[in-house]
Order: C-alpha cells, then sequence, then structure tokens
C-alpha cells in the first residue's frame, strides 16, 4: 500500500510548523524522515495520520482519501507508534495488545479465538509473552513501547507511521523492534534520530528542516557530510562501516 502525501500545511496558533511538504512512500518501502529537534518531524507525520489536521494539503493511502475517512476506517489500515505512550489508566499488557484489534470490531463485539491468536503472535514478535499478564503502568519505557509496537503489529495494518520507535530501547531492542517492523513488509514512514539507524533500514529518506523538506533520497544521497553539518550545525564525516558495510558517521561540534 503507497503513501502519497501533497503540499501538506500545518499551523500550531499562528506559527506554520509544516511548510509545503509533499512525499511518496513506495508500496511496502521503508522510508525514514530525519531532521534536528523540533524542525517538524512529529507534526507533519501527526498530520498525515489525521491527529493533528492540517489546514492544507492532501495524504491519500491507498485508494483511502485520509483526510476525508473515519478515523476507524483508517486504522484498519494504518497502525501509529508514537512518541509518548502514556495512559491514565492500567490494562494487563495483553488487554493493551488485544485493543489493536479494535478497528476490525463491530460495536461490542468481543474478542475471539483468532484476535486471542493474533495477539498472541504479536507478543511473540516483540519478545512480551512472558509479560502478558503484568500490568500496562508498571512496564519500563522500552518495555511500554515494545508492548505499543505489539498492539500495532496485532491491528495488522498495511502501512506504519512510527514516530522516534527506538527511543526508549536498549541497542537490542532497537535492532530487533525494527527488523521486527520491516519483515512486516508493508509500507512504512518513520521519524527516527540515529542516522545509522536511518541509513542501515532505510530504503529512502527525506531530511527535513525548518517544516520544509530540505532534501530526498536514497540514504547515501541524503547522508552526505555537508547534508548533514547543514541539518544539524556539526561538523560530520562519513565513512564505510567495515562489519555491516553501511553508512558509518563521527560527529564533532
Ligand atoms: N501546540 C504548539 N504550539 C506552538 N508550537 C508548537 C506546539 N507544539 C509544537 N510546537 C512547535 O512546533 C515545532 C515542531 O515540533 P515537532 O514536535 O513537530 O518537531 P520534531 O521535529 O518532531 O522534534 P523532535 O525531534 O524534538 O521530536 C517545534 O518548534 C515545537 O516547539
Amino acid at each position: 500500500m503507497q503513501l502519497i502525501v501533497e503540499s501538506l500545511e500545518t499551523k500550531l496558533g499562528k506559527k506554520e510548523i509544516v511548510k509545503n511538504i509533499s512525499l511518496l512512500v513506495e508500496n511496502q518501502k521503508f522510508v525514514g524522515v530525519v531532521g534536528p529537534n523540533g524542525c517538524g518531524k512529529s507534526t507533519m507525520l501527526k498530520s498525515i495520520y489525521k491527529s493533528l489536521p492540517p489546514h492544507k494539503g492532501t495524504v491519500v493511502l491507498g485508494d483511502i482519501d485520509v483526510l476525508k475517512t473515519s478515523q476507524k476506517k483508517i486504522s484498519q489500515k494504518l497502525g501509529v507508534v508514537g512518541q509518548f505512550n502514556e495512559m491514565h489508566f492500567d490494562l494487563t499488557v495483553e488487554q493493551m495488545v488485544l485493543l489493536g484489534r479494535t478497528p476490525h470490531k463491530k460495536l461490542l463485539e468481543v474478542d475471539n479465538q483468532v484476535d486471542i491468536d493474533i495477539v498472541e503472535n504479536a507478543l511473540r514478535q516483540t519478545n512480551l509473552l512472558d509479560y502478558k499478564d503484568r500490568s500496562y503502568l508498571s512496564l519500563s519505557g522500552g518495555e511500554k513501547q515494545r508492548t505499543i509496537l505489539a498492539r500495532t503489529i496485532a491491528q495488522q495494518p498495511q502501512f506504519m507511521i512510527l514516530d522516534e520507535p527506538t527511543n526508549h530501547l536498549d541497542i537490542r531492542y532497537q535492532l530487533e523492534i525494527l527488523q521486527c517492523v520491516k519483515k512486516l513488509n508493508i509500507g512504512v514512514l518513520a521519524a527516527l534520530h540515529d542516522l545509522d539507524t536511518a541509513a542501515q533500514y532505510c530504503d529512502y529518506l527525506y531530511a527535513m528542516k525548518d517544516g520544509r523538506i530540505y532534501t530526498s533520497g536514497t540514504p547515501e544521497e541524503v547522508l552526505t557530510p555537508e547534508t548533514i553539518s547543514e541539518l544539524y550545525q556539526i561538523k560530520c564525516e562519513t565513512y564505510k562501516n567495515p562489519i555491516t558495510n553501511q553508512l558509518g558517521f563521527v560527529y564533532q561540534i
């Protein structure tokens, strides 16, 4: 399923945060968004999944005009893992992940064995089977993050939007979770801070600065010392990591 965003503009108060952004995520591609703190990545993603409706532009996911479609219909196709996952009431991990089935249910329809199996599978994929009876609120930041990803996997979306999906995760889980998302073989649009991760996992990248797309292309095309210096106001050298064969980065203020 592909995502086409055209001429997206979002204001918060009087401030224009997202400025005329167009982007494309082709079928089954993993596309990253990089850029400094405050450049508008989260606001743009929220506008795409309509948690913060843009004041201009179009968002088309497969054959759905997202800005004109009900949230339930969108949620049958689109899963979101946001940056902050705090809740004010408690559920067990299994109950949280079962919530992922909601978009596929009619009002008051109860969960059946198929739902339970899907949830079990999502818990297995995120290494959370041993946590299924634990209280969500008692989990660490990384465990909460994995639970939200499990919920999104249980939703069986055909496209995922991830806002810094690994920001609470240790190195092993960063790799595991991104591999797990990659294996789903669906279109993904992800805001990422870690440039090594972006180089390793993304088929294509958009670099944002001051609410606009500064440049886009393959990781090799986008993550050049010049672009990185311009985006983050630092000195940077790139090299080919001899172990992963991927781009590596060395930074200096
Ligand atoms: N409610 C609001 N009113 C005014 N400005 C806001 C509001 N919420 C966010 N902003 C501003 O919008 C800009 C973009 O924020 P956003 O969270 O989209 O950036 P980001 O690129 O995702 O940053 P980060 O990498 O730190 O998560 C920031 O300057 C932020 O201060």
